[in-house]
């Protein structure tokens, strides 16, 4: 952070409120350094690293300047994706939230116009918008920019990149009257800012230097491991260190939904995103990543920019990414606001070149990492067991259970024996769905068990070759008849005599997974 306040930003009270309410105590570095060049009503092209709070930078001086006595528009933030207008709104409405009076709109494709016009109509002060139909509004005169002041291009590189550049100009055009342009990124290359600066006027270049591009918190590794093993890798590295969420990037739109399936059908609560969705499933998605509800978010690059997660504590390059830039932003969606983070990247020899022309852009070497093994993965299951045994050791109360194991009355067995038992069940009870056999294989256990694992309350695809099974019983007892399927916890695991199978299959087919094809493999 930095020696400065936010006070001493000459903000208004009602600004320093809502920015005590969001928990920011002082300014980071981009913040202290463009707020005061923005209130002077400068251009600016500001960059720094990901998650240093960009948006704040802009925005708190965007609502500071904002007349909520004059209804219309008097700011447009330009963004690249649906997602990111609505998180950049949401974060203005927090910094306005004592702002009495103040309309902040998203407006992006996919949701229904005539809303997105009548909200235009009863007055927004700033809208947040993607280009498309930021550029359908003006056309259609439905946005009106007489009064507006300045136009905000966050992620201004891509915009610039991905043939916005006609956008650009057209939005700027609208507006008679000169305008603040201000454009910011983590990302900017020398020829993305002289392009930048034919947008603007004496534009001040407000750049945090680092000696690296990429955020300083996030520690980067390359695993190389054969293409096939990606999903199992993933599996691992989630089990082995307990991410509590995870954001895997795809080349494709296509992968990402394979991807999303093979984790799912591993035991993680998954789900993808990419730009074939619709705008409600998109939605879906988001606020079930969001709220934790999937703890793995398959997604093409839609997902690499500005978005920002709390939780996310990890980010999976199943494909490398085709340039540098994204790969900055794509692992920068982890480690953000000081926190730390991994970024893991998984290639072959084959494709160490394609690595290292990343490297040699970000000036950054990824640290060489290989897949944790099987027994990695039971040792790290083992401390956390430990861990929570000695949180229970120390808080005692353990009265009942200790009388119950001395009155265990069977001489065979040292109370260690009895102990280790106990941490043997206690751990294969937190046994993740990733032991299992990657899908299609054919023998899987020494014996003729079936293992299955399901989401509890998730409703499950199962797909032809899937490898599935279910859980015996209402007590969770291999072998008791089985009347319906128990959709068990995500970290365990149970075994089903094969004897079992029919049975299984028929409630399977009862219950969830009705009418799809099923196949069971049995060893
Ligand atoms: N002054 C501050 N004090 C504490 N937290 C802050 C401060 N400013 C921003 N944050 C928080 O830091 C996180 C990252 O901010 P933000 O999304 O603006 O990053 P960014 O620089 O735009 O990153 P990206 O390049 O990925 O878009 C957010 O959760 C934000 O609320
Ligand atoms: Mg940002």
């Amino acid at each position: 952070m930095t020696d400065s306040t936010f006070a001493e930003l000459n903000l208004s009270d009602t600004i320093l409120q809502g920015l005590t309410d969001m928990g920011f105590e002082e300014p980071t570095p981009v913040q202290a350094k463009c707020i005061p060049t923005l209130l002077n009503k400068r251009d600016v092209v500001g960059q720094a690293q990901t998650g240093t709070g960009k948006t704040a930078a802009f925005g708190i001086p965007v609502v500071q300047q904002t007349d909520v006595s004059v209804s219309e528009v008097q700011t447009i933030i330009m963004c690249p994706t649906r997602e990111l207008a609505i998180q950049v709104t949401g974060e203005l409405i927090k910094i306005g939230k004592h702002l009495d009076g103040l309309h902040v709109l998203p407006v992006y494709g996919g949701q229904s116009i005539g809303r997105q016009i009548k909200a235009l109509k009863r007055g927004a002060h700033i809208v947040v918008g993607t280009p498309g139909r930021t550029i359908d509004h003006l056309r259609r005169g439905t946005l009106k920019l007489d009064h507006l002041q300045r136009v905000v291009f966050d992620e201004a590189d891509e915009m610039l990149n991905m043939g916005f550049r006609d956008d650009m100009e057209q939005i700027l055009s609208y507006a008679d009257q000169p305008v603040q342009t201000v454009m910011f990124s983590a990302t900017m290359s020398r020829g993305i800012r002289k392009i930048m600066k034919r947008y603007m006027d004496q534009p001040q270049t407000i750049a945090i230097e680092r000696k690296k591009v990429t955020a300083p918190n996030i520690e980067q590794y390359a695993v190389e491991v054969r293409d096939s093993v990606r999903t199992e890798a993933i599996g691992r590295f989630m089990d082995i260190n307990d991410f509590k969420l995870a954001l895997v990037f795809c080349n494709t739109k296509r992968k990402t939904e394979k991807v999303s399936r093979e984790l799912q059908s591993r035991g993680y609560a998954t789900d993808f995103i990419n730009g074939d969705l619709n705008q409600n499933q998109r939605d879906r998605v988001m606020s079930k990543f969001r709220s934790g509800a999937i703890d793995v978010l398959v997604g093409t690059d839609v997902a690499a920019r500005g978005l920002d997660i709390d939780d996310i504590e990890a980010v999976f390059n199943y494909d490398i990414p085709q340039d540098p830039e994204y790969y900055v932003h794509r692992i920068g969606r982890t480690g953000r606001a000081g926190r730390s983070g991994m970024a893991i990247t998984f290639t072959t020899k084959r494709k160490k070149k394609q690595l290292r022309s990343i490297e040699k852009q970000i000036k950054n070497r990824l640290n060489p990492l290989g897949l944790p093994s099987v027994a990695d993965v039971q040792q790290s299951r083992v401390a956390g067991v430990m861990d929570k045994l000695v949180e229970d050791l120390e808080k005692g109360s353990l009265r009942p259970f200790i009388e119950q194991i001395e009155s265990f009355d069977d001489d065979r067995f040292t109370t260690i024996e009895i102990a280790a038992a106990l941490l043997k069940k206690a751990t294969s009870e937190t046994a993740s769905a990733s032991d299992a056999p990657a899908q299609g294989a054919k023998k899987y256990d020494d014996s003729a068990m079936i293992k299955m694992f399901f989401n509890v309350g998730k409703k499950h695809n199962v797909y032809p070759g899937d490898l599935v099974g279910a859980i015996a019983g209402e007590s969770k007892v291999p072998g008791n008849v089985i009347g319906n399927i128990d959709i068990f916890p995500r970290h365990s695991f149970v075994d089903i005599p094969g004897k079992h199978v029919d049975k299984v299959i028929n409630a399977m087919n009862r219950n969830r997974v009705k009418g799809k094809k099923v196949r069971v493999n049995v060893a």
